[in-house]
């Protein structure tokens, strides 16, 4: 049997609703005597265990706000867990909130260096394969590469991340609707990309409320539902728990 390559063990990450919220003067002399449970916390994943294999490709299921991108962001390491475990032996590619990434007083070229280093391409790779990542970005991108990213819309932005992003050797993928946000040529270089990093033995994870993307691209499905793992099965059991909930 091959060793998982992502394994999360009784995984719970715990968030603050309202954190900004002052405590009035009386609720300061109320909890003086210790510290009380913060009403509101909320545990938007808990007791989630499963584990990933190696060239498996896992779809991520379930309504809005049921923390599905806060799973990815347990994987991707950038947010760590309150509760049990997630363990990741290998390097995580994040196709995840890809207009974030940038400084937006850099110019889109500066950018690609920026971004790129941090992820740890060279210098002498990026200068290599410069010309492909912007031609990928497309047009738009390529006339404007010079203008501070500032003036960007947020799809061209999310073109030239995922063109940087797409261009790491690291053995998981992890997908947050990129495919949502770009228009209809920018999916299908998109689809053709994971295709081939796919093909390449590449595991992915991929959250997204499209079942032909899922289906497409799938084997696996975990269904999720107010922070619990329901159903981790085939990407088709995922789906029909799912709809059986949540009629198409
Ligand atoms: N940093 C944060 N602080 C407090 N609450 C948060 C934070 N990030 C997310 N949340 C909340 O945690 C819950 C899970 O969010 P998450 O983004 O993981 O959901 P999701 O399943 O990806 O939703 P969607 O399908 O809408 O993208 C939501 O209620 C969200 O409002």
């Amino acid at each position: 049997m091959a060793t998982p390559l992502i394994t999360a063990e009784g995984l719970g990450v715990k968030f603050v609703r309202n954190r900004r919220r002052q405590l009035r003067i009386r609720e300061m002399f109320i909890h003086r005597g210790g510290r009380q449970p913060n009403p509101g916390e909320f545990w938007p994943l808990r007791d989630v265990n499963f584990a990933i294999n190696p060239g498996d490709a896992v779809g991520v299921i379930g309504k809005n706000g049921t923390g599905k991108s806060t799973l990815l962001r347990l994987i991707a390491g950038v947010l760590i867990p309150d509760e049990g475990k997630i363990h990741v032996s290998g390097k995580v590619a994040p196709l995840l909130e890809l207009s974030a990434g940038f400084s937006n007083d850099l110019t889109g070229r500066e950018n690609v260096h920026l971004v790129g280093s941090l992820h740890g391409l060279s210098n002498a790779f990026l200068k290599a394969h410069f010309d492909e990542i912007v031609d990928f970005a497309g047009e738009q991108v390529s006339k404007a590469i010079d203008t501070p990213v500032r003036h960007y819309s947020s799809g061209m932005k999310v073109r030239l991340g995922f063109s940087v992003i797409a261009r790491l050797s690291h053995p998981i993928l992890l997908v947050d609707e990129v495919m949502a946000v770009g228009d209809a040529e920018f999916r299908k270089k998109c689809y053709a990309t994971i295709e081939k990093l796919l093909a390449e033995g590449r595991t992915l994870v991929l959250v997204s409320h499209n079942e032909s993307d899922l289906t497409r691209f799938c084997n696996r499905g975990l269904y999720f539902d107010e922070g619990k793992l329901i159903t981790d099965g085939t990407v088709r059991e995922a789906l029909d728990a799912y709809n059986a909930v949540v009629p198409t």
